[in-house]
């Protein structure tokens, strides 16, 4: 060998050995800056997964644990993953507030073949553009207009729920608020009257149901999470089967309404517009605006529509259903709170019912407003979100680096002492506008906060104000289980494994 083959050779070797070490040093310092946080003790490749393998309620009660023992923010692997969980305002407000900080982690790719690139999942510029585009989408102006739309709905669910009068061993009450709340969001996002508190047959509101239960599952089994696994599976063929449906039923509505709203804009002069119809009033779902601001397909095409009505969907309907449950699960605790929510409802809204509800009316229904708050505490519907980190960010003496996963721990966020005092203990007046100023800013996130808030919050609130007042108008609901009963599991929604179980009695 000559020497400058021999000097080739060490050449290569040389650049070999830079490749290799470069991101061996770089995973040591990812590590030991990692390991700065607490804890738990974890394994060589399978992380703290096997710790967190037990049954769902299992998995969410050491999350929490493991909050009381190593701090409000503390690391854990899941697999080769490596998790920042945070229970802290300070440190949650530094994610939230952020305008780096706004991917969402990689759990969040499970929702993509369903909701594609629609505003929960979309990210960087594409979701900035979209974000500012929908936005006056969700005006009180507009939410106005719904009104009468969800009181319909919400005098179906007080109709459907006399069958349960004389079911005095109680009766789960999330199927009945989820189908409530599924009629309520199709008429208002998509114009369709589903009916499916009445007849819940239709082939879509199956296919959403079955869909949402599959998403659910994967995301607090960790080893369904990987594509390659979980396409093995029936469930993937299940979802794919669901998705199918959902996707040939919005493509249909989308049409249907472009065509409809053409021909209407057509036949109506401007001062009608709003009014009458084929002797009804047409009432713009938020697909209707949509389409307006696709401006023909230049703006939106009919493609990221779809997504956005089909993430409307998914956004809104589990998270509105479960609030209610939770609503009544703490109502039918507290009857003194069911008293004075009838007591300002007489006060504020005597002829509650008759159909002239407003925006205005219902904000001034303190008490209300805040008994939605505490429970919405108590039972945050969305108790985890997540955030992927790809630029370093530094936490008191922690830096973060880029490849983390941050998990935003809600529901021990709204029961950490530091932030709440007495935190078990249901309490509305904690939300007293003159109490508020005292507490921090980013200890009370339902609806998450900062750019990537909740576009829907203000429509959610509305919902469960009419929904909860109308209910309790006909009914005094009583709750069965305590709280340690209930089999507690954080899946995308907050749920409980043994059902939100409840007895109605009819109000004379
Ligand atoms: C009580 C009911 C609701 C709760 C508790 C709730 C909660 C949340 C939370 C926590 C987020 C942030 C999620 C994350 O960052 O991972 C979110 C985002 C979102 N929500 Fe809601 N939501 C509710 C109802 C609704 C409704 C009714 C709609 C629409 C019809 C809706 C549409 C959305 C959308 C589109 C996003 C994504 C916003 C973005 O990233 O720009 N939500 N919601």
């Amino acid at each position: 060998m000559d020497n400058s083959t021999l000097i080739l050779i060490c050449i290569a070797i040389a650049l070999i050995a830079i490749a290799l070490i470069g991101p061996v040093v770089r995973r040591r310092e990812f590590i030991a800056s990692f390991r700065s946080f607490a804890g738990p003790p974890s394994l060589p490749l399978f992380g703290n997964a096997l710790q967190l393998n037990g049954s769902p309620s299992d998995f969410f009660r050491l999350l929490l644990e493991w909050h009381s023992k190593f701090g409000d923010t503390y690391q854990l692997w899941i697999g080769l993953r490596p998790f920042i969980a945070m229970a802290d305002a300070d440190h949650i407000q530094q994610i939230l507030k952020s305008s780096v900080h706004i991917d969402k982690n990689l759990e969040y790719n499970l929702l993509l073949p369903f909701i594609g690139t629609g505003l929960v999942t979309n990210s960087g510029p594409q979701w900035f553009k979209r974000r500012k585009l929908l936005t006056p989408t969700f005006h009180f102006n507009i939410l106005e207009d719904f009104i009468p739309l969800i009181e319909k709905q919400c005098k179906t669910l007080v109709k459907v729920l006399r069958k349960e009068l004389n079911n005095v061993t109680g009766f789960d009450i999330k199927p009945y608020a989820k189908l409530a709340a599924l009629d309520t969001i199709g008429i208002t996002a998509m114009g369709c009257e589903f009916n499916s508190q009445e007849n819940s047959q239709l082939e879509y509101v199956k296919a959403l149901d079955e869909l949402t239960a599959i998403m659910q599952k994967r995301f607090i089994t960790p080893w369904l999470k990987p594509n390659f696994l979980f396409n093995l599976t029936s469930l993937s063929k299940r979802q794919n089967a669901c998705i199918d449906v959902i996707h040939t039923f919005t493509k249909k509505v989308i049409k249907d309404r472009k065509d409809n709203y053409k021909l209407f804009n057509n036949q109506m002069s401007d001062a009608n517009k709003n009014e009458i119809h084929h002797g009804k009033k047409y009432n713009k779902a938020l697909l209707d605006l949509l389409l307006e601001l696709s401006d023909d397909g230049k703006i939106l095409s009919d493609k990221d529509i779809q997504e956005e009505v089909d993430t409307f969907m998914f956004a809104g309907v589990d998270t509105s259903s479960v609030t209610l449950s939770w609503m009544m699960y703490v109502l039918g605790k507290h009857p003194e709170a069911q008293d004075r929510i009838l007591e300002e409802l007489d006060e504020k809204i005597p002829n509650f019912g008759d159909g002239k509800l407003s925006v205005q009316i219902l904000h001034s229904l303190d008490y209300l407003d805040r008994t939605i708050k505490e429970v919405l505490r108590l039972y945050p519907s969305v108790p985890f979100i997540g955030r992927q980190i790809y630029e370093p960010l530094t936490i008191g003496d922690h830096t973060i680096l880029p490849g983390t996963s941050i998990f935003i721990n809600v529901f021990a966020l709204h029961r950490n002492e530091k932030h709440f005092e007495n935190p078990e203990k249901f309490d509305p007046d904690r939300f007293l506008k003159e109490k508020r100023n005292d507490q921090h800013p980013f200890s009370f996130i339902p609806f998450s906060a900062g750019p990537r808030n909740c576009i829907g919050q203000k429509f959610a609130i509305l919902m469960i104000k009419i929904a909860v007042a109308t209910v309790l108008k006909s009914y005094r609901v009583k709750s069965i289980d305590p709280e340690d009963k209930l089999g507690l599991v954080g899946e995308i929604v907050l749920n409980a494994h043994n059902g939100i179980n409840v007895t109605l009695e009819e109000r004379t």
